[in-house]
């Protein structure tokens, strides 16, 4: 498990890690991997254009008055040692890490009020994890005046808020970020995420002093392999677990089919599918257990409940009767619709409950739509309801009912395609049924969703929601792969 650190977090691992250190040494290691990233960055630009590497480039570096600045001035330092024109410009009135801005000078660098036009590769050093939301307005007009062929973000895209991933304000936004030590929220979560761009992690010597909780979980490959059942060789279909799908309706019947489809991509040994769109799935899925109604299915270990399968009196009382049952539960589409009229039919449940709302199905459960903070925004609902909570989007985060918050670090866009969401919510339900706990299950079948989108869509292909199903088992072969082989994939 990886995980994002909060600002005050990181501040109190590197004031650990300063104690031990001689002064000054942690921002000369960041200014060094910084400094690596970006001369490797013009050293491939530029060769595409058949011109040197770092010697001769024009790097422009934006200069808040702290220590993000003072990383920035640093690293721009050693790229103006190999010969690259730098023009530093303070944003803040004249305000700069002195140390830095000398050694920029000593080096050949210069500051400057107005920097050329063009640029190589523009360094955002006007705020770090000291930054409140918001850029000032001198950094605003050099953004919009230089045209800059990449622009690297020093530790975070300036104007963000770091431990909420929100953005009110204005913000810069990076085709690189090079963050020291760790994570911090803004780099997986809400629409900071999507200023990000490639995110690249320099060590210097922080991890054993970070807090072990981190603030916001991140999964990795090896998490998705330990946390997956393997079948064994005295498993058979029923211990593998049985998952009960009670989706679509005579109306949407594709809803039925998706979810199943879905299902039958997870671990578990056995679907069932309960509900009016029995013929459409029972030709389209064989292996699929078909009746009509829920109290008819028999046993399960999980259920999925909802997509397509209306909002009336029936599709109320079929909701009923899945929490009736024992066994952990997903929540989707119109189950989520049902429940904001009828909170009361989650009262009696003790077992595991899993919402998948995306933003207008959270607004019906909670009342007004998820706050920018989307990492609070679930975790208060997963409070309230007493279940885990997936609050879809472009960087989807889980919650479960005592404050662990997850983002997801897979998805693309492509994803947003009618009916995806069934698949998901149909896979999940699959997981639960082999036994994994409801966040845990909500963070893989994220994890691998994501993934399925990344190889459906490979190469710019268009997705539909049955090629997101389809490439589920090809996401779940690679991931189980890469974690026995963690150098195939970084
Ligand atoms: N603490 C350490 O040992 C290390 C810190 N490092 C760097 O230090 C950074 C944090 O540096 P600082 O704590 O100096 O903070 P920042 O460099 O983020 O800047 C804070 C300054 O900006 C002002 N400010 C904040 N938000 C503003 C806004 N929206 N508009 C105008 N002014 C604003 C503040 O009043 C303060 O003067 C990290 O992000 C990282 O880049 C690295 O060098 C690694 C080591
Ligand atoms: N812009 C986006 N980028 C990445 N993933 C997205 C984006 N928008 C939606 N998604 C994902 O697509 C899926 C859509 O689910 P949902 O809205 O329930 O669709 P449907 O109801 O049609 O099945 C979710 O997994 C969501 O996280
Ligand atoms: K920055």
């Amino acid at each position: 498990m990886d995980g994002a650190w909060s600002a005050a977090a990181v501040r109190r691992a590197e004031s650990q890690l300063m104690a031990q250190l001689p002064p000054g040494t942690l921002m000369q290691r960041a200014a060094a991997g910084l400094a690596t990233e970006c001369a490797r960055i013009l050293m491939q630009q530029r060769r595409k254009r058949g011109t040197a590497g770092v010697y001769g480039s024009t790097v422009i570096v934006l200069a808040g008055p702290g220590d993000n600045g003072g990383d920035a001035l640093f690293a721009a330092a050693r790229l103006a040692r190999r010969g690259a024109r730098v023009f530093a410009v303070p944003v803040m009135g004249d305000r700069v890490h002195p140390v830095a801005a000398a050694a920029l000078t000593r080096a050949g660098g210069r500051l400057v009020a107005t920097p050329p036009r063009h640029c190589d590769l523009l360094l955002d050093g006007v705020l770090g994890i000291g930054g409140r939301p918001g850029l000032p307005g001198r950094a605003i007009d050099q953004l919009a005046a230089i045209d800059a062929d990449t622009i690297v973000a020093v530790d975070v895209p300036s104007g963000v808020d770091v431990d909420t991933g929100a953005v009110p304000g204005s913000a810069v936004t990076a085709d690189v970020t090079v963050a020291f030590g760790s994570r911090k929220p803004c780099h997986v979560l809400g629409r900071a995420a999507l200023l990000v761009g490639r995110l690249v992690l320099v060590d210097i010597g922080l991890a054993p002093y970070l807090d072990p909780h981190p603030a916001v979980r991140v999964a990795d490959d090896g998490d998705l392999a330990a946390w997956w059942h393997e079948p064994g060789p005295d498993d058979d279909k029923y211990t593998r677990g049985v998952v009960g799908v009670a989706a679509g309706s005579e109306r949407y019947p594709g809803a039925a089919v998706l979810a199943t489809s879905g299902a039958l991509a997870g671990p578990s040994g056995y679907v069932r599918y309960a509900g009016t769109a029995a013929e459409h799935v029972r030709r389209r899925h064989p292996e699929v257990v078909c009746t009509q109604e829920v109290k008819e299915a028999g046993r399960v270990q999980a259920w999925l409940a909802g997509p397509g399968f209306g909002t009336d009196e029936a599709a109320l009382a079929e909701l009923r009767h899945v929490l009736e049952s024992p066994a952990p539960v997903v929540l989707d589409a119109d189950a989520l619709t049902l429940i904001g009229e009828y909170p009361s039919v989650l009262s009696q449940r003790e077992a595991p409950v899993v919402l998948t709302p995306h933003d207008r199905e959270y607004e019906r459960l909670y009342g007004s739509p998820p706050a920018e903070d989307r990492g609070a925004a679930a975790a208060v609902l997963a409070k309230r309801l007493n279940c885990t909570v997936l609050l879809k989007g472009h960087h989807t985060v889980v919650a479960s009912s005592d404050g662990e918050v997850w983002a997801n670090p897979t998805g693309r866009p492509q994803l947003a395609t009618a009916g995806s969401g069934d698949v998901l919510a149909g896979f999940m339900a699959s997981l639960l049924a082999s036994g994994m706990g409801g966040a845990k299950a909500a963070v893989a079948a994220s994890y691998l969703h994501g993934l399925a989108g990344g190889i459906a869509g490979a190469g710019h292909r268009t997705v539909t929601a049955s090629d997101v199903a389809r490439a589920l088992p090809l996401a779940v072969g690679a991931t189980l792969t890469a974690a026995e082989t963690p150098s195939k994939r970084s």
